[in-house]
């Protein structure tokens, strides 16, 4: 309703966009070969959730029909080409969706009897379904389909973490249920004589066919159901697009879904800012003073062992290669704590003498371990020690120097995690360096319940967590996490980061450009990933 105001504000009630006065030769690419369902551009998403840690906002989703070849891939890509530096966007084809067919269907289909232009060869509801996952903000994973072989291949295409969505197909309007799903729905109008002759050129190169075959297709499916089918979709458009020369509509679609995207976008870490003030102290005191039964954070027992081996990690003199051998030992001190945090059953084994022996074993289904790159990998040996063949995924935050908002840049989970089904059996081992703001955990930790997996199977393994900064609200949002850490430092601060220097950086008003704002922990331990790694 929102929307259709808005964009009524901004479009008369359906655009149809003439189509360019001088026309313009786009010259097709190699990317026209391929249907995918693919992320086309990422330049990193910011957070999509609040500081409670609930989702705030959807991905924003267009649909586009039209007939057979009238562009609507096209349209898709311009639009992406368009909106320029704009978070995760992903173009979901509704022919990935054809249903799976039996042997003597494929017969059918290779002497061009077969009708692929009813509604019903489609399935639509799981269409509907991975849309609606994918505009949630939920994983998905998408058939492939084969054109050549007229068939749904075995694998499938993983897709999570899209901020807009175009889904594109013959049959986008069609269905209610889907034209629900629809922030803004485009329909792309084109000549049927263009359509046919695109259509021929096509399929002959891409799709493995031959002229008579397509023609014969034409006549008998593809025409009577553009007729009967999709053309009358039309009327549910918000947007009419020309099948060719249509750049004015897509400069007019860019602006307005840029603008949507601005509306919808809210800051983050300003609000759970590293600042003493981000909780209120009550609950702080009463957090830390409970925290030696807190069920949530785990502190290893400070022994002088322990403290020992933070002293010299701490130390700005430490070698390199000390720095890796004392860090890989705490990260196991750290790992054999966090597998605590994992279930455990009975079980009886008999010994060598014979004897029953009353013991216990893990009770987890599945255990993966992910990493926040690349502060955490330095803890990932220590995970491998003691879980052997762990399956190890990553995410890459980085914190966007602009706005100062972190950015999710890759996701490269384990299969128990891209799986929804396998998911909700998953434990999962998340590994970052240090709990400073929190925003970087907060990602993590909400990438992970996106896919499934369940809030009191994350157990959260750092070395350091600054008691001043955004352990409260991370708590707070996410209660049934459990942090293991070796230490808590108490001070957090502003300062600036040198990218060229390894110690962190100083109060200091940022001089250098390339100097970025960020959050210190201290004492600390420094960028513990490039003392590692560098
Ligand atoms: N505006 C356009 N200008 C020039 N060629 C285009 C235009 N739109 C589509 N085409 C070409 O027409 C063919 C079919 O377009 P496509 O977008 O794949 O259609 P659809 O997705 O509707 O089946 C492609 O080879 C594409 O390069
Ligand atoms: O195995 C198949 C499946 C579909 N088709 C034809 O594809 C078009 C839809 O794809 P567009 O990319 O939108 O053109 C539809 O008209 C089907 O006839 C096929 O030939 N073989």
């Amino acid at each position: 309703m929102a929307l259709r105001a808005r964009l009524s504000s901004e479009l008369p009630a359906k655009l149809v966009v003439p189509a360019m006065p001088t026309p313009t030769t786009i010259t097709p690419t190699r990317e026209h070969k391929f249907k995918t369902n693919t992320i086309l551009a990422s330049h990193g998403r910011p957070p999509w959730y609040d500081e409670t840690g609930k989702r705030i906002s959807d991905a924003f989703v267009i649909g586009i029909a039209g007939g057979s070849a009238s562009g609507k891939t096209h349209v898709a890509r311009q639009i992406v080409k368009a909106l320029g530096s704009v978070p995760t966007v992903v173009i979901l084809s509704q022919d990935s969706f054809y249903k799976w067919h039996t042997p003597a269907e494929i017969e059918l289909a290779y002497a061009s009897k077969f009708d692929f232009d009813h509604p019903d060869a489609l399935d639509m509801p799981m269409f509907a379904s991975c849309l609606r996952d994918l505009k949630e903000g939920k994983q998905s994973n998408i058939p492939i389909y084969s054109f050549k072989e007229h068939q749904r291949l075995d694998e499938k295409k993983y897709l999570y973490g899209a901020t807009i969505i175009i889904a594109e197909g013959i049959m986008a309007l069609n269905d209610p249920s889907l034209r629900a799903l629809y922030d803004l729905k485009i329909f792309v109008q084109c000549d049927s004589d263009l359509m046919l002759a695109r259509r021929i050129k096509r399929d002959v190169t891409e799709r493995g066919r031959e002229v008579e075959g397509i023609l014969e297709q034409y006549l008998r499916y593809v025409k009577p159901s553009y007729d009967n089918f999709v053309g009358p979709t039309s009327r549910h458009a918000d947007i009419i697009v020309p099948g060719s020369d249509n750049n004015v509509a897509i400069d007019l679609i860019s602006t307005h879904v840029r603008r949507q995207l601005a509306e919808r976008a809210t800051p983050f870490r300003k609000n759970i800012a590293a600042t003493p003030m981000a909780t209120p102290m009550e609950e702080r005191a009463s957090f830390w003073s409970t925290n030696k039964d807190h069920a949530s954070l785990i502190v290893l027992p400070q022994t002088h062992q322990l403290i020992g081996i933070y002293t010299i990690i701490r130390d700005k003199t430490t070698k390199t290669q000390d720095f890796i051998f004392f860090v890989d030992r705490l990260a196991m001190f750290l790992m054999e704590k966090a597998m605590e945090q994992l279930p455990y059953r009975s079980k009886t084994v008999t010994t060598p003498i014979g004897a029953d022996a009353l013991g216990k074993e893990l009770d987890a289904k599945y255990i993966c371990g992910v990493s926040v790159l690349r502060a955490g990998g330095p803890l990932e040996k220590g995970l491998q020690r003691v879980l052997n063949d762990v399956p190890m995924g990553s995410l890459l935050v980085q914190t966007d120097t602009g706005s100062g908002e972190p950015l999710l840049l890759h996701v490269m989970l384990p299969e128990y995690i891209r799986l929804r089904h396998l998911a909700v059996d998953t434990w999962v081992f998340l590994l970052d360096a240090q709990i400073g703001t929190g925003a970087a955990a907060f990602m993590a930790i909400r990438s992970l319940l996106d896919h499934g997996v369940r809030q009191d199977h994350i157990i959260f393994v750092t070395f350091l967590v600054a008691r001043s900064g955004g352990i409260t609200i991370l708590h707070r949002a996410f209660p049934q996490v459990k942090v293991v850490c070796g230490a808590v430092d108490e001070v957090l601060r502003e300062a600036w980061l040198d990218p060229y220097d390894k110690d962190l950086g100083s109060d200091a008003p940022n001089t250098n450009a390339e100097r970025r704002k960020c959050y210190i922990v201290e004492p600390g331990m420094g960028q513990i990933g490039d003392r590692y790694y560098l």
